[in-house]
């Protein structure tokens, strides 16, 4: 997936950059209104004073050949200050250049009718120079193609409207015909009497011209030619283009920005972003991120692993059909219990009965860790609601035991199992992405790793690894045999395999062949949360939609929200820029397949789906290629909406190993060597 990946490195590197120049339009070119874009520097209102760029409107000589083109080619008229582009002193160089040139090549004197030529070209080349610098900084370029007679003077586009101007002051001055302006350079020359270095303003059109691939570090050079913008951010502890994240710190920072770069405001339900067509939009099928769907080798299947990294990579969750659309609809009754037993325990808390049943949030009884909370907590004047569950290691009960007293039994087995089938789905996904990650890197590449069995392997035939690396047969810089990668992967997924075994936190005590380092303690680290957010406190908010849980990330592996019938969790979209709202996919996702709602007297539509965002613990170990999804809850007025996350987080006491679990410490990055051998809690606090 090595182009996916550079994608998402980008857009977040201009996520980045818009905390401290976000006044420039140009950075916005990823909107999609492309006529729209060719502002920026540039003014697009055309006169003498400013320079000014924008689309050609009257086109009618268009080569064939570009007229069906899908590149970003175009026509472009400009307009060039004399004053501001130096032109004067630029186009006396240029002559003085091409003299030079001439004089060699004409040792008794210059013809008297090639002198014309000479100012012709100079004053054309010189202009030409202007309009390339201009283009440049507002994204595009010269598009003169292959053809050579396109480079001539004149040929490059429509000159007109020349005039002189003075270099130090702009002022506009007349030619020695008395004209302020003229129709072409020829005309300058001719009637106006102009010389090089005289300064000279001009219109140019029809353009041929390209958009150029975003440069993002040459944009920011243009928009702060001095670096004092980027002082000042490197002043602030700051993460700038081309900076890696390098550690833990510049982890929390990254994070912190991006938060902070995400704009407040919310939509509703029909004018948030609703993505667009790319594959990591699509919902994806349980079934598919099993270990039993992954190559009869054992690596991963590249589909389902495109399809994860696409949709964490570029747009912050993965949404996921649990019953592989109705094929096995019983994990959704499962899920239905579940939303039954939150319905049921917010009914009682707001009729008032539970709430004094059930403790209020606090550290879970027996356990040292203050992370462990669980119990209810309400803010926001109760526009926020939560109650904070927690799985027993030692008898997998529901924590608080009160729970059971509001929902009953049977509603504290839904919520148990639901948890189960949740952090399954997580640790797959885990699984996946690391291996993935793991794989891109050549973390488990041992060249000659595979020697042949084959009597008739003509290489080493007849000599083990060890002894062909011995003998010479093979030494360093011999280049990884299809084999050798082959089983790369396998080894990678087979080592983030047990990384979802071994350091997240399922609720379940560690398995007994695991023979690693643990103090797991006796409650899960990964709660499963029951919320409610409303919007009905505050009445200056009653209008419209607005956050209600600000956008953050979590310090998890990876946030399991189960879609809730109301939509509102929002995740910011690194591709597009904007919130998107995968509850809305997900319930267009359940009219596609169940258009008659034929399901819904078993389940209703909604208990069908995950969505699955990364956090900050799988952006460690996915190398950075996953970035933790921003996010936030947005409720709108008299809408309640239901919610029931699971966080899943790491076992306790368990360290970070990176040879066990991403292989070769020679392939890790800084963040992850920075990681190795550190207890999972303590990376955990280092990211509070
Ligand atoms: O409830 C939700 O939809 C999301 C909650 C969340 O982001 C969190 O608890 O960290
Ligand atoms: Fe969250």
């Amino acid at each position: 997936f090595a182009p996916m990946t550079s994608v998402p490195a980008l857009q977040r590197i201009e996520g980045r950059i818009r905390p401290f120049c976000s006044t420039t339009k140009i950075l916005n070119s990823n909107d999609d209104d492309d006529d729209e874009d060719n502002s920026g520097m540039f003014d697009e209102t055309e006169n003498m004073e400013g320079n000014w760029m924008k689309k050609s409107t009257s086109i009618d000589f268009m080569p064939s050949e570009m007229q069906n083109s899908k590149d970003d080619s175009t026509y472009m008229d400009v307009g060039i200050n004399g004053k501001t582009f130096g032109i004067g002193g630029l186009s006396r160089r240029m002559h003085e250049a091409m003299m030079v040139v001439a004089t060699k090549q004409f040792p008794s004197g210059i013809p008297e009718e090639l002198g014309d030529v000479y100012l012709l070209y100079s004053m054309d080349a010189s202009a030409k120079e202007a309009v390339k610098v201009a283009m440049d900084s507002n994204g595009y370029a010269l598009n003169l193609g292959d053809d050579e007679s396109m480079q001539d003077e004149g040929a490059w586009g429509q000159i007109e409207s020349v005039s002189f101007v003075d270099s130090e002051t702009g002022d506009v001055i007349k030619g020695e015909d008395g004209s302020t302006s003229y129709e072409s350079f020829t005309d300058a020359i001719a009637k106006g009497g102009w010389e090089p270095g005289d300064g000279f303003s001009f219109v140019v059109r029809e353009i041929p011209s390209r958009k150029k691939a975003m440069d993002l570090e040459a944009l920011l050079k243009a928009l702060d030619p001095d670096g004092t913008l980027w002082d000042e951010a490197k002043d602030k502890g700051m993460l700038l283009p081309g900076d890696d994240i390098g550690s833990l710190k510049e982890l929390a920072t990254d994070c912190e920005q991006r938060v902070n770069s995400a704009p407040r405001e919310a939509n509703d339900e029909f004018n948030v972003y609703r993505g667009g067509t790319s594959m990591g939009y699509n919902v994806i099928q349980r079934s598919s991120l099993l270990k039993a769907s992954r190559n009869p080798d054992g690596s991963e299947n590249q589909k389902t692993l495109l399809h994860v990294m696409d949709s964490l990579a570029n747009h912050g969750c993965i949404i996921v059909d649990l019953t592989d659309e109705d094929k096995s609809p019983e994990v959704a009754e499962t899920m239905s219990g579940m939303w039954g037993a939150t319905g049921s325990f917010f009914k009682q808390i707001g009729e008032g009965d539970a709430a004094s049943t059930i403790p209020a949030m606090g550290p879970a009884e027996g356990v040292g860790s203050s992370h462990a909370m669980v119990g209810y907590a309400s803010f926001k004047d109760g526009d926020n609601q939560f109650l904070e569950t927690r799985i027993s290691r030692t008898d997998g009960s529901l924590l608080p035991k009160e729970t059971s007293s509001v929902i009953g039994e049977e509603g504290v087995k839904s919520m148990v199992d639901a948890f189960n089938i949740m952090s399954e789905v997580g640790k797959d996904i885990v699984r996946i992405a690391t291996a993935a990650s793991s794989d891109e890197a050549g973390a488990f590449v041992t060249v000659g790793s595979v020697v042949s069995q084959d009597e008739d392997s003509p290489s080493i035939a007849g000599l083990s690894f060890e002894e062909a690396t011995v003998s010479g047969v093979m030494d360093e810089d011999t280049q990884p045999s299809d084999d050798d990668i082959a089983r790369a992967s396998i080894l990678a997924s087979e080592a983030a395999t047990l990384l979802t075994e071994e350091i997240m936190d399922d609720g379940k005590p560690l398995s007994e062949s695991a023979n690693i380092e643990h103090d797991e303690g006796q409650v899960s680290m990964s709660p499963h949360r029951i919320c409610r957010y409303s919007n009905e406190k505050g009445s200056k908010r009653k209008a419209k939609p607005s956050e209600i849980f600000g956008a953050h990330t979590d310090t998890t592996f990876v946030t399991i929200v189960p879609a809730a019938a109301v939509s509102g969790l929002e995740v910011y979209d690194e591709d597009s820029l904007q919130w998107y709202r995968p509850e809305l996919n997900a319930r267009k996702h359940a009219k596609s397949v169940d258009p008659k709602g034929e399901m819904d007297a078993k389940f209703p539509w909604h208990s069908r789906y995950l969505i699955v965002m990364p956090g900050e613990l799988l952006q460690i170990t996915s190398r950075n290629n996953i970035p933790a999804a921003v996010h936030r809850v947005v409720a709108a007025p008299e809408t309640p909406r239901l919610s029931a996350p699971v966080l899943l987080r790491a076992r306790p006491g368990t360290k970070m190993d990176v040879e066990r679990y991403m292989g070769s410490l020679d392939k890790a990055d800084s963040l992850l060597l920075e990681t190795n051998d550190m207890k999972m809690e303590d990376i955990h606090s280092s990211l509070q």
